[in-house]
Parts: C-alpha cells; structure tokens; sequence
C-alpha cells in the first residue's frame, strides 16, 4: 500500500459490486482533503457511495484491480462539493420562479452537490410538519443533488418547531421586517421569545433575516437628514440609490441588536443571521461573539462582488434585501470574512452562500434597456410603462445558485484568496451550520464521496446555457468568470460534466437530507 494512506484499504471483491466495480477512483496532484491542498487519489465505495480511503499520493489506475473506474485530473483540484446553505426553491407553490428540478441542476453546473432549501417562497412555506411533508413529496424524484430543508418561525407556530427538528429540518428562519410573501408574516419579539424558549435545547440552528425598521429618532445619521422614515423613498424609484437609503445599515444593526437582546433565553442554542450586508453590524456581533453568544453570520456571493456604485438606473437584477452597499462596504465584508479561519482570530462571517432567490422576470420589471436572455418569452410585456425599472416594486432577490463558486474565485484573485479558505467558506463551514459536517462539507474517509472538479484557470461568461435555474434572469449575466467546474460527482456517481452534459440516463440521484440533527455531546 501507499505511504500516507488514511483509512481501510478498499475491499477489492467485486463481489459487493452492484455496477462491476465496488470502487471509483479520482485522483488528482491537487486536492482539498482536511482543508488542506494535497496530492490525493480518492477512493468512493460504489456501494455506499462514501469515501473509504484516501491516499496522499497520486496513485497509478495500475494499482487497482483491472476494470476499476478511475481518472486523474491533474491539474485540475478535487474539492469537496459546495454546500450553499440559503437557497430559495419555491417548489411547491411558485413553481414557475424555480423548482427542484432546475435549481438542483443548477446547482451541480456549479459543483454544489448539498442546497438547503428556504422555508418560504413555495406554497405552502414550511412552517408546519404537514407542509414539510407535501414539499418532500413535491421534491422526489426531482433533485440532482441532496437537498436539506429549513423550517420557518412565523408568528403563533411555536409548537410546531420541536416537531420539525423531529423530522428533520436542518434549522430554522425567521423575518423581522416584511418577508415579501403574505403567507410567512415578520416575527415581533414576543415570537422570537416563544421560538427560542420552545428550541432551546434542541440540536439545530435559529436563523434570523436581521432587518427592522428602527423608532425615527434613532434613524439620523443614516440618511440625509429628512422627517421621513427611512423605508419611505426619497428620490426617483428606478435610482438605487434611492432603494439603498430606503434600507440604511441602522435597519441591520437594529435588528441584531434585537436578537442579541433575547439570545440569553437560550444560551446554547447557535444563532445566525442570514445575508449580512452592513459592515456596521460586524462590532455588536464581535462582542457579542466575546461575551459568550453563539452567534454567526453568513454573506453571499453578491455582496461580495457587486457594489452600489456599478449599478445601473433600473436594473432590478441587483434588488435583494438587505441591499447590495457601497464598494467600501464590500471591503468591509472581505476584511472581516478574511480572518475566518485565521489563526488567533475569530471571524463573525462564517459562511459564504448564494441567496438565490429568484422569480419571473416580469416580476423584475426590467426597462427595456437592461439585456437580459431572451430566452423567457414575453418578459415585461405586460410592465406597465411606470414601473419599468422601479426599484420599490420589483422582487427582491438575486438569482445565482451554482455560479458561485466561481464568482468567489474571480473576487478572490484580487485579494489573496486561496482555494482552502473558498473550501472553508462554502463546504465545511456551511456542513456544519446544516448539521452536515459529519458526512458533507470535506474530503475524508467516512465523508460522501460528493466532489467538484474545478478547473482554476479557466474562464467563462455567464450566459443562457451557464445559468440552468428556471428564470435566466441575475445581475450576473454577460459576467466573465474565472473558474469552471468540469465535473460534479454526488455519492460517487457522476452526475454533471461539462462537456457530457447531466447523466440523465441515470436520472436525479439526489437525496433528501431529513435524518435528524444530533445532539452535541
Ligand atoms: N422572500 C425572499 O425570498 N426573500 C429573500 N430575498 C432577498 N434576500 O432579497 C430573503 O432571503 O430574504
Ligand atoms: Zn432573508
Ligand atoms: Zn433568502
């Protein structure tokens, strides 16, 4: 055997072989095993589809039995399989904004291999174990790669959550400003109260969107001095900037501030706070984070690469909540996300995930002027000529799942990222905010053999056929990207290729993740 084996040797038998071989083998002089980049060759059990070992040398096919399946794809780097811990699939309900079918596959396009999936959006949200149960049924036999769910804290639901931990949910959000769907209204703090008593010593996660509109007085400052309330527009609706005062940072940094003042109900509890854009929320978690809260955060991959400044009058691609902010906001987020996993520093963004959170294009309300695919018939026929381009009006959501990962590398050639902290951000951290990282999020004996062949120097625009969620319809199309995924393999089966397409004779081969989170020992 090979020096630096981890692991059981492979059974070679092909006895135990459903497929002709009880083993795949991919190998390559660069891979992300433990965090680290490493020569490795992988071995994945066809059977069980998990890793029984992995070797820290690139190993000839000729030392495995003839027959075996087995590739090395020096110099391309084997990483774990992204885990985009926020996205919005809308399935039930609003099926014609997205579905498990597309946003799964395109997910894989991206190497993301694990999607948990929003509790709101679809109809009915999932705020009850009945309406779990009709989004798992909606869901099977429709993924491409596994799919976890979220539950949802909506006012007058708190004896439902401990029977959705139960079944499986892998944690749990709610809102505390308008959602943007009727069916899953804001929670006041008495809701928050109920919530985090009722879950307090469950295994799971309480996610908050940490946006509220703050008492007027404590508003000044933020905007230019008006008596308006600051969610009331000011100026031009097609302007951003107009939708950016419309949200200053003083509606993130309130809502924290919120949640942090009833985080002692449960104090061993984690927390989180989804999409954080405002740098002005980073200190109240930082000492927050000191004095014992078990509070993180996450950012998306918009805040990250887009900014205030670059975007165009009309363009409601950008509209997301919290807003996208000024180029020295996004500076802000990268410092902090940046000490992530450095030694002696302890980071509040944990996470990097895409949000996507798409619609119909009508929804959007695009003005002519902004290009977008015409692959979607009769886009904004119907627009009346007002609304064209109104920031107030349009979805707020940004479409990008299975883009990310290359939109975080192309940001990151600017700023000395390297592609084990991209690896730390959207693998292992996010594995283990979903309760996954025992077997996602890693390469490692004993993890699933869910892995993304990333070629880092390629390059591609983004375009019809690099954007397979429902609606081609995000602020990143036209981009030029550096870093395309080659190959997804989900539990050692191969399910995107870029050159080959999706194994559709094999069909969906995701799973949905509702074993229940374990408790901490
Ligand atoms: N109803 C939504 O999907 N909202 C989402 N919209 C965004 N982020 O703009 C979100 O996650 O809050
Ligand atoms: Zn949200
Ligand atoms: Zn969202």
């Amino acid at each position: 055997m090979a020096p630096h084996a981890t692991g059981t040797p492979p059974s070679l038998s092909p006895s135990n072989s459903f497929s002709g071989s009880p083993i795949t083998v991919l190998a390559s002089s660069r891979a992300v095993v433990a965090g680290r980049i490493t020569e490795a060759t992988i071995v994945i059990s066809t059977t069980t589809g998990k890793i029984t070992t992995i070797f820290h040398s690139v190993l000839p096919a000729s030392d495995f039995p003839p027959g075996t399946p087995y590739r090395d794809y020096t110099p391309h780097i084997l990483l774990p399989g992204l885990v985009d811990a926020h996205v919005h699939l809308n399935e039930p309900g609003r099926t014609e904004w997205e579905g498990f079918w597309t946003g799964t596959r395109a997910a894989a396009f991206g190497g993301v291999t694990t999607v948990v999936d929003m509790p709101l959006n679809a109809i009915p949200p999932t705020t009850t174990v009945a309406n779990l149960h009709e989004k798992v049924e909606a869901a099977q036999g429709k993924c491409w790669v596994d799919v976890g769910f979220y539950g949802g804290i909506i006012p007058g639901n708190a004896d439902e959550l401990l029977p959705l931990v139960d079944a499986g949910v892998r944690g749990f959000k709610g809102f505390l400003i308008d959602s943007g769907v009727p069916e899953f209204p804001a929670v006041s703090s008495n809701d928050i109260s109920l919530a985090l008593t009722a879950l307090s010593s469950a295994p799971t996660t309480v996610m908050f969107h940490a946006e509220m509109i703050p008492p007027l007085s404590m508003s000044v400052g933020d905007v230019s001095h008006t008596s308006h309330p600051p969610n009331v527009p000011t100026g031009p609706l097609n302007t951003y900037q107009t939708f950016l005062d419309s949200r200053p940072p003083s509606f993130e940094t309130y809502a924290i501030s919120e949640v942090l003042s009833l985080a002692h109900l449960a104090p061993n509890l984690p927390l989180h706070i989804v999409h954080l854009s405002a740098i002005q929320a980073i200190p109240l978690l930082q000492e927050a984070r000191r004095s014992g809260v078990k509070i993180t955060a996450e950012t998306c991959f918009h805040y990250l690469s887009l900014a205030a400044e670059g975007v165009e009058e009309g363009d409601t691609r950008h509209k997301c909540c919290p807003p996208i902010r000024e180029q020295s906001n996004q500076h802000g987020l990268w410092a902090e996300l940046k000490k992530e996993g450095t030694d002696g520093e302890d980071g509040v963004i944990k996470t990097v995930v895409s949000d996507h959170s798409p619609c119909t294009p009508d929804l959007k309300l695009l003005p002519e002027h902004v290009d977008i695919s015409k692959s979607n018939t009769s886009v904004q026929e119907d627009t009346k000529e007002a609304e064209k381009g109104d920031f107030f009006a349009a979805w707020g959501g940004i479409s990008s799942v299975g883009l990310g990962l290359s939109i975080l590398w192309t940001e990151g050639q600017k700023r000395d990222v390297s592609i084990e902290d991209v690896v730390r951000w959207c693998c292992k951290n996010t594995a283990k905010q979903v309760g996954l990282g025992h077997r996602k999020g890693d390469l490692g004996v004993g993890y699933d053999g869910d892995i993304c062949v990333f070629d880092d120097e390629g390059e591609f625009t983004v375009e019809h056929s690099s954007m397979l969620f429902r609606n081609k319809c995000s602020p990143y199309e036209n981009r030029r990207l550096k870093g395309v995924v080659k190959e997804t393999w989900l539990r050692g089966k191969r399910v995107f290729s870029r050159e080959r397409g999706f194994a559709e004779k094999a069909g969906p081969a995701g799973d949905l993740l509702l074993e229940p989170r374990k408790h901490k020992a």
